[in-house]
């Protein structure tokens, strides 16, 4: 008998349209088991930043239903989603506002009472891993584009996260650091759920693509063989 693991995030008819009228998603539906490579793939303005927003639980659908590790996320069970779930935004700028890289990577561990001297060895520690150890006492909005992204993946990895969301983690990148965020990416034994519109990253980080089409509906839901398909990723205009 197969024995299948659990489902960490599901996702029911799941919709959300912007204050502005815009609809993002659109009645999107997934079961993600726990250890699973997921990448979500489609062309720009398909939806999903949106879904990422939506999957890690920061953002309420409008119609449908998310469950995180079984649950609704709600004000409730915020802290411990927090404490086991990493997100990485498309744009850093959006999420650094401490005055030093340190103070970032301190900040949810803080949050979350654990001690100050624990946390400082674990940033320390992640810091070295990572190659940011030289960064630990600059501002944030000093950085490099590609340094503000690995100062953004290691600050959502301080607490080995059980599921780490990643919004377009190679985008604007080097080679070298898109490299080493792969070579992190591919560390990972745990759930990822990283959104992309780059084929060449997917094989490398993923066993399973979720694609989306420009009309934001899923076009296809399986393994890497999708990547074969070129009148598919064509017609979901990733290609
Ligand atoms: N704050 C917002 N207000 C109104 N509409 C928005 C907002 N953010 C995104 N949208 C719209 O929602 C849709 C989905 O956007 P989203 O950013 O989720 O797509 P995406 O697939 O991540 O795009 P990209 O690959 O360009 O990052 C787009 O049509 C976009 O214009």
């Amino acid at each position: 008998m197969v024995h299948l693991r659990e489902v960490v995030v599901s996702a029911e008819n799941v919709s959300y349209e912007y204050p502005d009228g815009t609809l993002a998603v659109k009645d999107f539906s997934a079961e993600i088991r726990d250890g699973e490579r997921i990448v979500l793939l489609g062309p720009n303005g398909c939806g999903k930043s949106t879904l990422i927003m939506l999957l890690s639980g920061l953002v309420k659908p409008k119609t449908g239903k998310i469950r995180i590790f079984g649950v609704e996320p709600n004000r409730n069970n915020a802290e411990f989603l927090r404490r086991n779930i990493g997100v990485v935004f498309q744009n850093p700028d959006d999420f650094l506002f401490n005055p030093t890289v340190l103070e970032e990577l301190l900040y949810t561990p803080s949050q979350l009472n654990i001690p100050y001297d624990e946390a400082v060895e674990l940033a320390r520690t992640h810091a070295r891993k990572f190659g940011i150890d030289y960064l630990l006492e600059k501002p944030p909005f000093r950085l490099s584009g590609g340094e503000k992204k690995k100062v953004s993946i290691v600050c959502a990895l301080m607490l080995d996260p059980k599921i780490l969301f990643l919004d377009e983690p190679t985008a604007n990148v080097d080679g070298k650091t898109r490299r080493k965020i792969v070579e992190i990416l591919q560390k990972r034994n745990s759930t990822l759920i990283v959104a992309t519109h780059e084929l060449d990253i997917v094989p490398k980080i993923a066993d399973r693509i979720i694609l989306i089409g420009m009309d934001k509906k899923v076009k296809a839901d399986g393994s890497l063989e999708i990547l074969e398909d070129h009148g598919l990723l064509e017609s979901a205009g990733v290609i």
